[in-house]
């Protein structure tokens, strides 16, 4: 199987969707206080039921893991309303691409059944595609980083991967920075589209409109030194541990600052060599990582080069379910030089 079909539209989904999470974003801003969490409320509903309504019309068959579901939504009329709006505008301008995805959804009720569509176990066995929405939510209320992620899992193996990153620049080779990280804007020169098919590479593209279909190859970038790697990891401390991320930075014997990002922006920034290396590591020992937070970012840096495995070497299993149960952490890094980080981060581990 080519997968060719499934990341055409995969990249025309999110595409679609970051049209609405653009204009909540800029439609909010300065109108509410710094901590209500609403935009990202629209944002995830709008986006998911986009997404979902794309998936449906060309994979009926196919089961759906999303990260939102709309029972608190359906007791909300006025917030349904208020995405109804945004979701019914949001069309790309290439009408025969809109037409692929099946075109505007038809009415409020539509769009509630396509954000509960996506509330498959997920499991081991069939086509099931993994959704996060938007990935990074502190990111994109502080219009930092953060992510529309869609990928196919066939049989428990991740075989298509895309992540629209409105934030990050186009350019495959601008280094990472910690304004970068942490200060995004969608203005000229940002806004990039990943993608990846097992087995056959992983690529970039602009996301703006009219850029529909000028991929290139994207590839990570050789580290012959690893004192010279660049790491990526959480902005959240609570999401990964910085302590434990600097303790095997110098072990590695790295003394560049770390780069901080939310989202799954810091997989795609490694695939591309603009960083070297992602490390999540658990901060509580109880929390299982979900599968549409890892399942595009994971294809994309392994068609790009690189080994993704857990804290203990284990590729991350996306067939266990909605989350990766037999999973703690993930390293991601070249593959040429992996085992040496792995080694680091068993050993700072292990010492704990
Ligand atoms: N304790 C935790 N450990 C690791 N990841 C977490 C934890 N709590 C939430 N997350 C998830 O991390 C993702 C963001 O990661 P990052 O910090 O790399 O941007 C979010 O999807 C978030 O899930 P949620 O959507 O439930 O908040
Ligand atoms: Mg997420
Ligand atoms: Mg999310
Ligand atoms: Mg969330």
């Amino acid at each position: 199987m080519s997968y060719q079909k499934e990341v055409h539209i995969a990249q025309l989904a999110v595409q679609r969707a970051t049209i609405l999470t653009q204009r909540v974003f800029h439609g909010t801003k300065g109108t509410e206080s710094k901590d209500d969490r609403s935009p990202v409320t629209v944002g995830d509903y709008g986006a998911q039921a986009l997404i979902i309504h794309a998936i449906q019309h060309n994979f009926p068959n196919d089961e759906i893991v999303g990260e939102e579901e709309a029972s608190t939504l359906r007791q909300n009329p006025n917030l349904t309303t208020q995405i109804w709006d945004l979701v019914k505008a949001a069309q790309l301008d290439d009408t025969a691409a809109e037409q692929e995805l099946g075109g505007p959804l038809e009415s409020p009720e539509q769009m509630l059944q396509a954000i509960d569509a996506g509330r498959s176990a997920g499991g081991l066995r069939g086509r099931i595609w993994a959704l996060d929405p938007i990935d990074g939510t502190k990111g994109f209320l502080r219009g930092g980083q953060y992510a529309v992620c869609l990928a196919l899992i066939e049989d428990g193996d991740v075989k298509v991967g895309v992540l629209a990153c409105p934030n990050l620049p186009v350019d495959d080779s601008a280094p990472l920075s910690a304004d970068v990280g942490e200060k995004g804007s969608d203005g000229e020169g940002r806004g990039v589209l990943f993608a990846a098919v097992f087995r056959t590479g992983a690529t970039s593209r602009p996301l703006g409109q009219g850029a529909l279909r000028t991929s290139r190859p994207i590839r990570m970038q050789d580290v012959p030194d690893i004192t010279q790697a660049t790491f990526c990891e959480s902005v959240e401390a609570g999401h990964s541990s910085h302590g434990d991320q600097a303790a095997i930075a110098k072990k590695l014997g790295i003394t560049k600052e770390s780069v901080r990002m939310d989202s799954q922006a810091k997989y795609g920034s490694i695939a591309r060599g603009a960083g070297d290396l992602y490390l999540r590591l658990p901060v509580r020992a109880d929390y299982e990582e979900k599968i549409w937070d890892h399942a595009a970012g994971d294809l994309i840096v392994r068609e790009a080069g690189g080994k993704v495995t857990d804290a203990e070497g284990k590729p991350l299993d996306f067939g266990r379910g909605r989350t990766l149960k037999d999973n703690k952490g993930v390293v991601a890094a070249p593959k040429t030089v992996h085992q040496q980080v792995l080694d680091a981060v068993k050993s700072v581990l292990s010492s704990k």
